[in-house]
């Protein structure tokens, strides 16, 4: 693709943009009364519109209803959660029996580590990427703890190569391999929240089962956002967040996969609770815990039904948009935009103020750049937000800026990245 460094370049992308008209379906925070360019659906995605009307229309369940809600009304709550699983399943490549929705990220990876870190006496041992999001590393340290190991032994890290920022995947295999004898699970995220790395699931899933050994992964960043199959890739487990690509709002409800091989098996631990309790007779109320086929039976709590009809709201619109895969094909060119302009900006300034760290190849990213700014970089995120960007400050040194396909365009790219370079020019 040939890009150029201009606004007519840029409106003339938006004009060709078959998901133009999906912008016009979100709420846009506003700077100086006009809406700001918003980059940071890695973090928190915009409001759809919508979302208020699904949430009203259970409100309104609520008042006429009361409790009946759960069993009468067009959509009773006892099932809710199912109306969600066919998108979620469509967004992650998984059976609908192989997902659901419950709690949040964090409790769910912590659910999951019971059931799926089953460390023996000399295969305790637990491998993720170095430098995972903070929340997962206190979960799977807590866990190491929580069975009576030292996490400075039993959790092995894989590191880049000296001098680099993302990591090789015959790194993370090798070292697979290298502690096969030690491991009980492989944990990574899908993408890492940093340097916006995206893992080849796939080949860490093989590596790790070549071994006899299960594989999870935290797809908070890859939800929604790049292309998934859970099912086919053979994961074991996976748990995601629903409040950034996928739009569902501060503390949306998460999601859950677990593959059909694991859905049968009873030697698998639960922390259970009565809403994992098969749904027909949940109300039977008896002893001895049966639970749900799928998915479902991990639920613990009763399900939070505003949450889940927040999500509801912006699945519609990724039904509508057809597929994660068709909306990659814009997220790509609009990253590989951003990309561009950022990379001219040293170019034209003679400087090396900005250095892209997530991996230039397509197959290895998302939405997401991350930008080490060599100096001043506080001062310069600050300007963009002066200015109407949003996107993320991480310390020491780096701006994430994320383009999503629902809702931004090139000519917010464009002007992004005029931004980034008029701060870059008064900050030096
Ligand atoms: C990879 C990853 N894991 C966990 C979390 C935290 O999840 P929560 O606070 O929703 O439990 C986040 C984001 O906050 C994240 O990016
Ligand atoms: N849940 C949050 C609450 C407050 C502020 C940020 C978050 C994030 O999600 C951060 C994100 N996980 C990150 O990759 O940095």
């Amino acid at each position: 693709m040939e890009w150029h460094n201009s606004l007519a370049f840029a409106q003339d992308q938006d004009i060709n943009d078959e998901f133009a008209a999906f912008r016009e379906e979100f709420l846009f925070p506003q700077n100086n009364g006009k809406d700001v360019i918003y980059l940071c659906g890695n973090s928190l995605g915009l409001q759809p519109k919508a979302v208020v009307e699904e949430i009203t229309k259970q409100l309104s369940s609520w008042q006429q209803l009361g409790v009946e809600g759960w069993f009468n009304g067009s959509d009773p709550w006892l099932q809710y959660h199912r109306k969600l699983a066919a998108p979620i399943a469509n967004i992650v490549g998984a059976k609908d029996s192989e997902v659901t929705v419950m709690s949040s990220l964090t409790v769910n990876l912590h659910l999951l580590l019971v059931s799926f870190y089953k460390p023996a006496k000399k295969k305790y041992k637990i491998l993720m990427e170095g430098g995972a999001f903070p929340s997962d590393q206190y979960a799977i340290e807590s866990q190491v703890r929580f069975h009576g190991f030292d996490p400075e032994d039993a959790i092995i890290e894989v590191f880049p190569p000296e001098g680099e920022y993302t990591l090789r995947t015959e790194d993370i295999v090798a070292a697979i391999e290298a502690n096969a004898d030690d491991l009980a699970l492989v944990l990574f995220s899908g993408i890492n929240y940093y340097t916006g790395q995206f893992f080849d699931i796939e080949t860490i899933t093989q590596a790790a089962h070549e071994r006899g050994i299960p594989a999870g992964f935290d797809l908070a960043h890859a939800v929604g956002n790049v292309n998934l199959k859970l099912h086919d890739w053979n994961v074991d487990f996976a748990c995601w967040c629903s409040y950034k690509y996928m739009n569902s709002g501060p503390g949306g409800i998460s999601g859950i996969f677990v593959h059909e091989q694991h859905h049968r098996d009873s030697t698998l631990n639960r922390f259970a609770g009565w809403w994992g309790y098969k749904l027909n007779e949940r109300f039977k109320m008896t002893q001895g815990f049966v639970p749900e086929a799928g998915a479902e039976g991990w639920q613990v709590s009763t399900s939070p039904i505003l949450l889940m009809a927040s999500l509801h709201a912006s699945l519609q619109l990724f039904e509508r948009a057809g597929s994660v895969a068709k909306l990659r094909q814009k997220a790509d060119r609009l990253t590989a935009y951003l990309e561009y302009l950022i990379n001219g900006i040293n170019k034209d300034l003679g400087t090396e103020q900005y250095k892209i760290i997530t991996p230039a190849q397509q197959s290895a990213r998302g939405s997401q750049l991350s930008i080490i700014c060599k100096s001043n970089g506080k001062k310069i995120f600050d300007k963009l937000l002066d200015q109407g960007v949003i996107g993320d400050w991480r310390e020491p040194d780096v701006i994430r800026l994320a383009p999503v396909p629902l809702y931004n365009t090139f000519t917010d790219v464009y002007h992004a990245a005029e931004i980034m370079k008029e701060a870059a020019s008064a900050t030096a």
